[in-house]
């Protein structure tokens, strides 16, 4: 390294050492090289160093000799005298006795785990991964006295610069095209940390991408690592002062790259957590429908109905398997209507023994029944004003089914032991899992009742045949049950998405909701699986014979492409090469099944 030897016109000497681009002389103590010379100009003269030569520059014509010749400007060799006032420096194309560091580092190790704290705390508050990458960098370049750093993280394989900071705690633009570089390559195989003192002098890294775009002189590089793999590093490098970092710099860096590790890595994830859960809220946002989750084709048709139906007073009858979220259905009719403000009463006509059901839809009065000490109003006087919910209809013996169609049509009640009708003023939604068609056939429900509760039907479709509905609610209920537990699960393996879409839900939404509900709470894994989820691949997939699993396929097939094509039959038939009549006679099979009655085979069938 070069260095000048200064004589002040008292004769003392001293060595300094020419470690900047442009090292300024002159009896201002701001000068790099500040001389006691009261002759001395402010600034007498500079020494810029080009890379390869050091030139020397008269400042503000001063009166500058080098080698007794008076000059404005020179290009400076070994030996070279240069004199200005009483003041005389000698230059030196390597040091005389070897120099101390560039920069002392002692007490700076201090600094550096005082500044690592401080960005620790910050991480605590930090809400946005590109901030904390920023204030790390900013927070190193303080404490190395690097002026340009840069964190770049291997995502993929690829590199990418995730922060881009200078010393004025500006971005520097265009980043990535200025660093990708061998020195980082160097590091990243090695898995070591490097110093490069004197870049554009060292014939190892003076061609490097970064070292000739940023005209750096100093380098010190030093991987991010995580379970012994590489997955970023941080970049340090200065472009004015040579020498700047050395092994010491080193050592000062490690701590620090070790805990911005993990920091970071924590970060990423909970940047990550943050992305997924604003995806799923987008998601879950754009599939909702007040409390019901679910975009696919039937559930579309599901939401139109209730929105024709919900401001007016029209029965309505919803039909479903269990746990197919009927009730979620009457409550979203009632929020929906303009009796919302009113009351939403719920009854279980299946839960209810036989005896006590009539007083408890009607109520009774003191005495009428041996136990009915006071008198008590019942679920329909109850929901005056709002909507009453007759849940599981079908199961309502049939003597009582005539009381509720006397009670609708008169819009008035009376009491167990009473025989005073009292007005009631209220929408009825019902519901069953039964298909009603048949328990009129059988006897079992009055065909007058049924045309009174059904003025409209909504029909739930049981959950497997809503196609990519079931991840998204079983996302949904993930992220309920996680939080409401603080548990750290996050999703679904990719098995456990692929046995959600092949598992027949027999219990439907209710039982979706259970399962997730039980991985959150046991799982003790980030990702809930298949196994979390209790779906074996037995359960998953019976052994059916040939012929039924080929109806099978072809019905959820042909599902599949109705829904995609979002109903629209002649299309799923043209996509299908079939004739449309096929897709109406496949429509037309479900509507059998859904009540229990089975077609006459199609020649087709007949003949395979
Ligand atoms: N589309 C949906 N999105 C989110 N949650 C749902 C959805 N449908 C149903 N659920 C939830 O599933 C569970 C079962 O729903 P609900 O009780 O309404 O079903 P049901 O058809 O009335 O059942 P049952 O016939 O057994 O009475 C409830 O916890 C409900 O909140």
């Amino acid at each position: 390294m070069a260095t000048l030897i200064v004589r002040g016109p008292d004769g003392s000497e001293r060595e300094v050492a020419l470690v900047k681009r442009i090292t300024s002389v002159g009896r201002d103590p701001e000068n790099d090289v500040p001389v006691e010379d009261p002759a001395l100009p402010a600034t007498a003269l500079h020494i810029h160093f080009d890379g390869k030569d050091y030139n020397a520059a008269a400042h503000d014509r001063s009166d500058m000799t080098v080698n007794g010749k008076r000059r404005g400007a020179w290009r400076l060799g070994p030996g070279d005298r240069i004199r200005v006032a009483g003041t005389e420096l000698t230059f030196e194309a390597v040091a005389r006795t070897p120099l101390p560091s560039a920069r002392p580092i002692a007490g700076q190790r201090l600094q550096a785990l005082e500044t690592l704290v401080r960005f620790s705390e910050r991480l605590l508050g930090a809400t946005d991964l590109n901030r904390l990458l920023d204030e790390l960098m900013d927070a190193l370049l303080e404490v190395t006295h690097a002026d340009k750093g840069f964190l770049i993280l291997l995502e993929d394989g690829e590199m990418s610069v995730r922060a881009a900071r200078n010393v004025a705690r500006e971005t520097i633009e265009g980043a990535v095209e200025r660093v990708s570089d061998s020195i980082i390559r160097r590091v990243v195989e090695t898995r070591r940390a490097l110093v490069v003192a004197d870049a554009l002098h060292d014939s190892e890294w003076s061609g490097s991408t970064s070292v000739v775009n940023l005209k750096l002189c100093s380098v010190m590089c030093a991987p991010l690592m995580q379970k012994g793999e590489v997955f970023g590093v941080i970049y340090l490098g200065n472009d004015n002062v040579v020498s700047l970092f050395d092994e010491r710099a080193l050592e000062l860096l490690a701590p620090f790259a070790a805990q911005a590790s993990l920091l970071v890595q924590n970060a990423m994830l909970l940047d990550s957590l943050r992305r997924e859960n604003l995806s799923l809220k987008e998601a879950v946002a754009s599939r909702q429908y007040g409390d019901l989750i679910g975009a696919g084709a039937s559930m579309r048709e599901v939401y139109r109905r209730i929105d024709k139906v919900a401001g007016t007073d029209i029965s309505v009858l919803v039909s479903g398997e269990t746990g197919t979220g009927k009730e979620v259905v009457a409550r979203e009719i009632h929020r929906r209507s303009t009796r919302a403000t009113g009351p939403f009463v719920a009854v279980n006509c299946g839960a209810i023994p036989e005896a006590l059901l009539e007083s408890e839809l009607f109520g009774h009065v003191k005495g009428a029944f041996t136990g009915a000490v006071a008198t008590r109003i019942g679920k329909f006087q109850a929901a005056h004003g709002g909507t009453l919910f007759l849940d599981e209809i079908g199961d309502m013996p049939l003597a009582l089914q005539v009381k509720i169609l006397r009670a609708l049509q008169d819009r008035a009640v009376t009491k167990v032991g009473d025989n005073r009708p009292e007005a009631v003023d209220l929408r009825v939604v019902a519901a069953t899992n039964r298909v009603l068609e048949d328990e009129i056939r059988k006897g079992t429900f009055r065909e007058d009742l049924y045309y009174r509760l059904n003025v409209v039907a909504i029909h739930l479709p049981p959950l497997r045949d809503r196609g990519e509905d079931v991840v998204v609610i079983g996302k949904y209920f993930l992220q309920k049950y996680a939080k409401e537990f603080g548990a750290r699960v996050r999703g679904f393996t990719p098995g456990a998405l692929v046995a959600m879409r092949k598992y027949a839900w027999p219990g439907n939404i209710r039982e979706l909701e259970n399962r997730v509900k039980k991985a959150v709470v046991l799982a003790d894994r980030a990702l809930v699986s298949a196994e979390d989820l209790d779906l074996r691949p037995e359960i998953l997939e019976p052994i059916l014979p040939l012929a039924q699993a080929k109806e099978e396929f072809q019905k959820r097939y042909i599902n599949e492409v109705l829904e995609r094509n979002a109903g629209n039959r002649t299309k799923t038939a043209k996509d299908l090469g079939v004739d449309p009549r096929t897709v109406f006679r496949h429509l037309e099979k479900l509507e059998a099944e859904r009540r229990g009655q089975v077609l006459p085979p199609d020649d087709e069938e007949t003949e395979a």
